[in-house]
């Protein structure tokens, strides 16, 4: 495959934290690719870096107390190396992020029409009428009902979903070829969230834009992923193609949040045990100690490298290297089943 293919490709991105505690690592040697009109989920846990790395994406990270490191390119433009100036163009021309609170992303002194033509505008030299007209359509076309008449309403005037919509047609003024889309559908109840992923999907079809979406629920990455990166204290563990992922979950971490997908028939707690320190991480897997297989080496040196097990499957655990037996971690899906029915047994 070449570089050519992906639009988005990140290497190595490392973002710390200068802060009163301590140097924090919140992204650690992170890479990942985008390729043209597909959606790519990052999923992991509160605290896992999801924000900070898309955040590092785009220059949306302050530094300091931040420091963004590692290469970051759009169709081949590397994006660390253009000044704040060049990065706003990006962001305006190229990348639009969608946030998990329209409340903080939106202001409130203005009417979402006026916010709208005001985001047009800045991209393209248009007379006010025309470029109303235009904001009314993408309301329209976010399935704004009576987007007219909505046009002059301000933020507060609108539910939380309307708002979610009102966001997304901001983001799709300057017709983005990435939309970054973080945790866009957590504030929002189950039917609207489920309304917001099926819009997503089909302005995605309509426009070819492609997406990073971030998530802590895996049932979300199943809704709307091609393509997956699995995050825990600032390291992928596993990465693959969405089907790949659901059928053949191979990091034990991975296994541990498919247990915690509300519908598999049983009520969850989310994974025994806390994330690690990020002032003090642990050494060797970080989520070794979660692990019900780690052994010894699982907790010596760097977090393992990745290693592609298929074809554009990567997973970064011992057991996949040369010399361990791999099947421990990859048929321990009923294995854990079983265990952890005796534990819920034991708790009672
Ligand atoms: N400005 C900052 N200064 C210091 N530490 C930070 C800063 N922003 C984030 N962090 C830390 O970086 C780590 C990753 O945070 P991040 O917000 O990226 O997690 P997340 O995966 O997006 O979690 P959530 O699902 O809760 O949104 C956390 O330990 C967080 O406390
Ligand atoms: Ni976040």
């Amino acid at each position: 495959m070449s570089v050519n293919d992906n639009l988005l490709e990140v290497k190595n991105l490392t973002t710390e934290f200068r802060t009163d505690n301590g140097m924090l690592t919140a992204v650690d040697a992170v890479d990942f690719s985008i390729g043209e009109g597909e959606t790519v989920c990052i999923v992991g846990e509160s605290g896992s870096g999801k924000t900070v790395a898309t955040e590092s994406i785009t220059g949306l990270v302050k530094e300091p107390p931040g420091k963004v490191s590692g290469t970051v390119e759009l169709e081949g433009k590397d994006l660390q190396s253009m000044n704040k100036k060049e990065l706003r163009q990006v962001r305006g021309d190229n990348i639009a992020h969608i946030f998990q609170n329209p409340q903080e992303a939106m202001n409130h002194c203005y009417s979402i029409g006026w916010q709208i033509t005001e985001a047009l505008q800045v991209h393209q030299d248009v007379p006010d009428d025309e470029a109303r007209k235009r904001g009314i359509d993408l309301l329209e076309r976010v399935g704004l009902a009576n987007a007219s008449a909505r046009f002059d309403d301000y933020p507060h005037e609108l539910s939380g979903g309307q708002k979610q919509r009102a966001m997304i047609a901001m983001a799709l003024v300057g017709n983005p070829d990435l939309l970054i889309a973080d945790e866009p559908t957590t504030a929002l109840d189950v039917t609207v969230q489920a309304q917001i992923l099926k819009l997503l999907n089909e302005l995605q079809e309509d426009y070819g834009m492609s997406i990073l979406f971030v998530t802590h629920d895996l049932g979300v990455v199943a809704e709307i992923a091609d393509r997956v990166v699995v995050m825990y204290a600032g390291k992928v563990m596993e990465r693959g193609d969405v089907f790949d992922i659901f059928e053949e979950p191979s990091h034990p971490y991975t296994q541990a949040l498919m247990e915690c997908i509300p519908d598999k028939g049983r009520e969850t707690d989310g994974i025994p045990g806390t994330l690690p320190n990020p002032y003090n991480t642990p050494d060797g897997c970080r989520f070794a100690p979660r692990c019900d297989h780690a052994n010894e080496d699982c907790t010596i040196g760097d977090q393992p490298e990745e290693i592609e097990i298929e074809r554009n499957h990567e997973v970064s655990c011992v057991y996949y290297q040369s010399g361990y037996d791999s099947s421990v971690v990859r048929d321990s899906e009923l294995e854990s089943d079983s265990s952890s029915t005796e534990m819920g047994a034991t708790d009672d």
